[in-house]
């Protein structure tokens, strides 16, 4: 039989009995309510809540005059905080009655003056458990009682370091002393090291337009830039679960309200990630959410607000830039995602990657690295990657990331310490954009759809399971469990700077799913990872001048051909850009010359001329500039290679007809010494014969020498465009299938045409 709350709220001997109601005391209305005989319990309900609210307001009051009077004291911090104020416990003379209540104010709606008090009752102990801060013995929130060994209430002790910007923390008017202050700054010191402690944020996102439509209610507050303050609503019908009304406090290492903006977000929680990147280490940022809690808008953003992976790539460059103009830095990009339990290139899309763990840790075998010049570059990189992401509309979101997406960022920097040793150091940021964890029935319950959500969901119960065999700090971690969690491997448990940020609704239609975000929020802050220290390589030391004079030669010689080689690549691209440019713009071929020299300041493309390389150039569209260069380069390298092949055929030909000659002009000049020696001897026998005359038009060889034909009269000699021109001697049709040789020559009367000259080259087979 159900148990009717009718009497807990209105007889005056329960409320004597049960503490809970000890504030009746203090509101002298409610004593006569408290007296009237009770004949609606719902009027009583309301009087009930309009006393408290009143009551609220005067502690409020009363603790607003306190704190202007001496907020610097100890007891004035205490008052300040947030979850002091919700307790009711502003002033000493009011201590006793405070702890007997928990008083919440319901989180209103932006638009709405609505403002309700709920009663909580002493929350049981496993909700006083998840109030515990890593690395303190502190009890924090005003959902679970203190415990006696704390003095004050202050959410956390920044032990690991705290991105939380120095003027946010000031910025939060009264409520930090300047004890607390100290202690920030202090540790603010230590975040420049980075704590090995996994860094939680949480990022509140406006409630949209749907939620609002729908009438749903903000279940979520955040206080003070760090606390979240979550409720949960009961039903006006459902007596029984009154009194049970579950209110929920957690600490982050800070915490974003609706009104944050990106760059704020960003600056917080990864541009010192960025910073260390830069001096070689790595470092981790993942959002963690439930679907359509605005992970990828945090992430990735939008145009107008461009998200934390643009702005992580747009301050790594200017990083770069300030830092040096010698070209020092390498920066390389790969874009992945894990769709469905299979690994996918973004960037270049095919089959499946295979993961596989070798000496840098888990790498996705065959996954394309990007080298990027510029920001420019990486986002047209980026926008491609996104066009190949797998998005699909569900119910709880229209552009729902169906798969979790990584985009890396390798930093390799050549740099001199202060023993002016060479130092390679690699650092590596990760993004990741993890999928919404999601309940069938909240987003789609078509059967690819479901598919895709259990996928998702089981990946995220593996990442659950890593966080908890990591906090609990277990030998045998189950990154096995998922591609995922292999994937995020040394981001979680490895030498890594890792940022969690977790995002959630403020609408109480997903208390549920806000909860849970919450709670492994929660949970992630106690992981700690390795101690992340700079991959370095050193370069061997010289000892003496001599070998440090060697390394100097070495490394300059190293320089040389690195700018040959540029130089190389940057004229067979010039080459081609204006080849094509020639195909596509007019159908008389450009000259040779144009061909092989780069673009001068006459060129109509002059802008080029500034630019590092031509895939920047205006003509181009992102995806047809890296494919139509890789396309054009290889062929190129076939031609070249052909024409190699026919350079060493044509060599050896030529020797070898060396070589004939050679040996008949020996056979000759031994024969004229023999004929010498007979001549001399008919001479001297005059005969009838020798009396003829000779005739001079027979063409008859008048030397030996003669008898030998070469081909050097009648084939004039082999120029490189009779090699590579399609009309060449050298090619023949045989069969449809041209071939080369070099047994017919025919002299060629018609000007020689190079393939190079003709339009579509880029696009013909190469000859074998
Ligand atoms: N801080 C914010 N400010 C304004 N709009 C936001 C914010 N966060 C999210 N949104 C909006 O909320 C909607 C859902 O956000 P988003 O797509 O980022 O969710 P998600 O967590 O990535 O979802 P899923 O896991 O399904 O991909 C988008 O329309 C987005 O523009």
């Amino acid at each position: 039989m159900p148990v009717s709350t009718r009497s807990q709220i209105t007889s005056p001997v329960q409320n004597e009995a049960n503490p809970e109601h000890r504030f009746r005391t203090n509101v002298d209305q409610e004593d006569t309510h408290a007296s009237a005989p009770l004949r609606n319990p719902h009027h009583g309900l309301k009087e009930k809540m309009k006393a408290l609210t009143l009551l609220y307001e005067q502690q409020k009051l009363a603790s607003a005059a306190l704190k202007n009077s001496s907020w610097r004291s100890e007891d004035s911090r205490l008052a300040s905080h947030p979850s002091f104020e919700l307790h009711g416990g502003y002033s000493k003379k009011h201590e006793k009655e405070s702890k007997a209540e928990n008083l919440m104010r319901e989180n209103t709606m932006p638009n709405s003056t609505i403002t309700r008090t709920f009663v909580l009752p002493q929350p049981p102990m496993e909700d006083a458990k998840e109030n515990l801060v890593a690395g303190t013995d502190r009890i924090v929130g005003f959902s679970c009682p203190r415990k006696a060994t704390g003095s004050t209430t202050v959410a956390r002790k920044l032990s690991m370091g705290t991105t939380v910007p120095h003027s946010e923390v000031k910025g939060d008017a009264g409520s930090q002393n300047a004890q607390e202050s100290e202690k920030i700054e202090g540790n603010s010191e230590k975040t420049s090291k980075i704590g090995s402690r996994i860094l939680v944020f949480v990022r509140l996102r406006p409630m949209s337009k749907k939620e609002k439509e729908a009438g749903s209610r903000s279940c979520v507050r955040v206080v003070n830039r760090r606390d979240v303050y979550l409720t949960e609503f009961a039903n006006e019908n459902d007596y029984l679960r009154l009194n049970r009304l579950r209110g929920r406090h957690f600490t982050f290492d800070a915490s974003f309200p609706d009104s944050a903006t990106q760059q704020e977000v960003y600056s917080t929680t990864t541009s010192e990630l960025v910073e260390a990147v830069l001096q070689g280490r790595n470092g981790s940022v993942f959002c963690y959410g439930a679907t359509g809690a605005g992970k990828t808008y945090t992430m990735l953003g939008t145009v107008e607000n461009p998200g934390v992976m643009v702005l992580a790539i747009k301050d790594l460059f200017s990083k770069i830039r300030h830092r040096s103009c010698d070209g020092n830095h390498v920066v390389q990009l790969s874009y992945l995602e894990v769709y469905n339990e299979t690994v996918r290139d973004l960037l270049s899309p095919g089959r499946p990657l295979v993961l596989r763990e070798d000496k840098q840790g888990i790498v996705a075998a065959g996954l394309t690295q990007y080298r990027a010049y510029s920001t420019d570059e990486v986002m047209a990189l980026l926008q491609q990657g996104n066009q190949n992401r797998t998005t699909e509309p569900t119910r709880a979101n229209e552009t729902s990331s169906r798969s979790h997406a990584i985009l890396q960022v390798a930093v390799e920097y050549r740099v001199r310490d202060a023993a002016m040793n060479i130092i390679n150091r690699v650092g590596k940021l990760s993004l990741i954009d993890l999928a919404g964890s999601e309940r069938a029935l909240a987003t789609d319950q078509r059967t690819l759809r479901s598919l895709e959500g259990a996928n998702i969901n089981r990946s995220l119960l593996a990442l659950s399971s890593c966080i908890n065999a990591l906090v609990e700090g277990k030998k045998h971690i189950p990154y096995r469990n998922s591609k995922l969690t292999q994937l995020l491997k040394d981001s979680l448990g490895g030498t890594c700077n890792t940022v969690m940020i977790a995002n959630i609704s403020p609408s109480n239609i997903s208390f549920g799913e806000t909860q849970n975000t919450l709670h492994w929020a929660d949970r992630t802050k106690e992981i700690r990872t390795k101690a992340c220290d700079a991959n370095e390589d050193p370069m061997p030391v010289p000892e003496t001048e001599t070998d440090q004079a060697k390394l100097v030669l070495e490394l300059q010689r190293e320089n040389r051909e690195l700018r040959v080689q540029l130089a190389r690549q940057q004229q067979k691209l010039y080459t081609l850009q204006t080849q094509s440019l020639a195909a596509h713009s007019s159908p008389t071929p450009p000259s040779a010359t144009s061909l092989l020299t780069p673009p001068t300041s006459d060129h109509p493309n002059d802008k080029r001329k500034t630019r590092p390389s031509f895939l920047a150039g205006p003509c181009f569209t992102p995806e047809s500039k890296k494919k139509g260069a890789e396309v054009a380069v290889r062929t190129l390298q076939q031609t070249v290679k052909a024409l190699e092949a026919e350079i060493e055929r044509m060599k050896k030909d030529h020797s070898l007809q060396l070589k004939q000659k050679d040996d008949i002009i020996r056979e000759l000049s031994q024969k004229s010494g023999k004929k010498a020696v007979a001549e001399e001897e008919a001479a001297k026998r005059v005969t009838r014969a020798s009396l003829r005359p000779k005739d001079t038009n027979t063409g008859e060889l008048k030397s030996p020498s003669h008898r030998f034909r070469s081909p050097a009269p009648t084939a004039k000699k082999r120029s490189f465009w009779d090699i590579t021109t399609a009309n060449s001697p050298s090619v023949t049709t045989l069969n449809g299938r041209k071939t080369r040789s070099h047994v017919i020559s025919e002299p060629t009367s018609a000007a020689p045409r190079s393939m190079l000259l003709q339009p579509g080259f880029a696009r013909q087979q190469p000859i074998v």
